[in-house]
């Protein structure tokens, strides 16, 4: 082990070079990914303020990476959901790689299943045969376009295609024609037709040989007005920090000819846990469209996010045009889709994404949830009319049409911020701060002697066992009956009360400048000196009826503690808060 006087007198000691030291790890097989040379790049100062098309490629790039490759029905259920969130394009197979994909795309078409603004597409490789095929499926579609793509990487072209440069871009070129020949000759004119085109691996393929093909593509299709063309850049496997990426969709941004008739599309993977930011810098960047797969399906590590995607916009106030306000529902359809799980922490849906369990976090959403309806009832609003603000909460979990109720999940972590939020939402019980320590100390008893969560249920069965004992779940000395009177003379108060006490029927007469010192009176017939430290009451909700909460904390024969009363009537609340008390003390 290294020590500090080993390094030398004039050597900064740091937690760095105290703990660190080579990994042993083979480093020397990997190499640095080449940056692009665009010193005048713009990108970093663009914001997004407007959603980008979407691209869904879930029944496609998503499909071909499953264990278990979705059924029709499974396809046909994510088709479906997918149209319904309001995705405008959809990537629908492969339908040259089997029956399946073919007899899918055909199922929709011929079923009137694709909405009338909605655009499916295909992909294919850039081999006549499977052109033909592809092509062949689309028959009788409303708006169909094809997606042709061919390897443009060095090691693609020496190893899979063992050609030149030219070889490879003639693939491109050879590609492009014969699926504008086929869709002449297979397609009639209810069909309006696109085309999109990749050169795949654009993550490893020089810049400017991406362009050339690019253009090269171009020349064939002919983009113009009412005609446009999809060039999609994928980063087939991601390679780069995602501002490597962006600079090099500027670079093409700028280099590519015929730009207005261009659709720049970027089709992250998230090889480097990168994908979401790729994108985003990308449209930065230049990109129109994005290609993805709900909640990141896909090759290896996935696609990019699509959720992700769509929710960051909205979380800054930009539409994302697409409908996640019951993420659940879309969770679970994915789920049975894919025949894979959404993990718990995936952002905006994952089950845990809404909820703290640490103290300071609890503390903090509790008092952003209670600042928010002084702001609303300040500014004559509904909290729903405010920017939202509460902390830890990127966003408002009723929007993606989550419930408040496991925002705030207690552990031995918790603390009192979050039981008193439990009990807040659960019970309407608004509890004193200081009570809120005394009740906090006996959750953590519980949970540092048993583990483990402790859920609102066991805390309203802990706190009523604590606090307010029940005819059926007695303890303590006195036990309230029903009969109480309270009268006032002469601005003094009279208060008699039936219980049993120490098992005994009595009844306890007293008075007092109020109730509560009438009330003090008549506990000291049975030896129970009370001195009021702190009251506190509260209404638990609206209208006629209502009941009440009244929280006392005293002083009894040297202990301080607290009791809660809950009545209709509020002295009789009060006076139930006192029993509540005095019985804790004798406990
Ligand atoms: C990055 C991506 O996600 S790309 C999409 C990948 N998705 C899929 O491949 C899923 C569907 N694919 C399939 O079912 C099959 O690959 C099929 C049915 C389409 C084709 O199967 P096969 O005919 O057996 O060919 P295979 O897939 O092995 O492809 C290899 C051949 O195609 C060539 N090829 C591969 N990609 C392309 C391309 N984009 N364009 C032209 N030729 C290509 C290869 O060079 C190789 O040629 P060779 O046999 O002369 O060496
Ligand atoms: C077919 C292409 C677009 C692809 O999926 C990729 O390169 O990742
Ligand atoms: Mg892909």
């Amino acid at each position: 082990m290294t020590s500090s006087a080993s390094l030398g007198a004039s050597t900064p000691i740091t937690a760095a070079t105290v703990r660190q030291k080579p990994s042993g790890m083979p480093v020397h097989k990997y190499g640095p990914y080449e940056a692009v040379d665009i010193p005048d790049r713009t990108w970093p100062d663009n914001r997004i303020t407007k959603a980008p098309r979407w691209l869904s490629t879930d029944l496609r790039d998503g499909n071909q990476a499953l264990i278990d490759p979705m059924s029709p029905a499974r396809k046909r259920a994510m088709f479906d959901l997918l149209v319904s969130m309001g995705y405008k394009e959809i990537e629908v197979g492969f339908p040259a790689s089997g029956q399946t994909d073919f007899d899918f795309v055909r199922s929709i078409i011929e079923e009137d299943a694709i909405p009338e603004d909605v655009t499916i597409s295909v992909l294919t490789q850039a081999r006549e045969e499977l052109i033909e095929r592809t092509v062949e499926s689309l028959k009788g579609a409303r708006n169909a376009t094809v997606h042709l793509y061919n390897a443009t990487a060095p090691v693609f072209r020496e190893v899979v295609f063992r050609g030149t440069r030219e070889q490879v871009r003639q693939i491109a070129v050879d590609g492009t024609r014969l699926v504008t020949e086929y869709a002449e000759k297979l397609l009639d004119a209810r069909t309006v037709f696109g085309y999109q085109y990749s050169p795949e691996i654009f993550t490893d393929t020089e810049l400017d040989f991406a362009l050339e093909v690019c253009e090269s593509v171009m020349d064939v299709w002919q983009p113009e007005d009412g005609r446009e063309i999809i060039l999609n850049l994928p980063a087939t496997v991601e390679r780069s920090t995602p501002s490597t990426h962006a600079d090099r969709f500027e670079w093409m941004s700028r280099n590519l000819s015929r730009r207005e008739h261009v659709c720049l599309s970027v089709h992250p993977h998230n090889d480097r846990g990168t994908a979401v930011a790729a994108a985003e810098l990308a449209i930065m960047a230049g990109a129109d469209r994005i290609e993805g797969c709900l909640f990141g399906q896909g090759e290896r590590t996935g696609n990019v996010d699509l959720v992700t995607l769509g929710m960051n916009l909205f979380s800054q106030g930009v539409d994302p045009q697409i409908d996640f306000s019951q993420i659940d529902e879309v969770k679970r359809t994915a789920e049975y889709c894919n025949q894979m799980e959404v993990h718990s922490r995936h952002p905006y849906v994952g089950d845990l994404v809404y909820t703290s369990f640490s103290g300071s976090h609890q503390d903090a959403i509790k008092k952003g949830f209670e600042a928010m309806d002084l702001r609303a009832e300040r500014e004559g609003k509904s909290v729903d009319e405010l920017e939202w603000a509460v902390p830890y909460l990127p966003i408002d979990p009723k929007d993606v049409g989550r419930s408040y109720e496991a925002v705030i999940r207690v552990n031995s972590q918790s603390g009192k911020g979050g039981i008193a939020y439990v009990l807040k939402g659960g019970h309407n019980l608004d509890l004193p701060r200081r009570m809120q320590v005394e009740f906090s100390k006996i959750i953590q008893e519980r949970t540092d002697s048993e583990g483990g969560e402790v859920t609102p249920a066991d805390i309203w069965e802990i706190f009523q066992h604590e606090y307010l004992p029940t005819p059926e779940n007695a303890w303590g000395r006195i036990a309230l009956r029903t009969g109480q009177t309270t009268t006032t003379v002469d601005g003094q108060d009279a208060v008699t009360v039936e219980a049993v006490i120490d098992g005994e029927e009595t009844e306890l007469a007293g008075s007092g400048n109020g109730p509560l010192a009438a009330f003090f009176n008549a506990l000291q017939a049975i030896d129970v000196d009370v001195r009021l430290l702190d009251y506190v009451e509260h209404t638990m909700s609206e209208g006629a009826g209502a009941e009440a909460a009244a929280y006392i904390e005293c002083a009894i024969d040297g202990k301080v503690l607290w009791g809660v009363g809950i009545d209709a009537n509020i002295v009789r609340a009060s006076i139930k808060a006192v029993v509540s008390a005095v019985n804790r003390a004798s406990r």
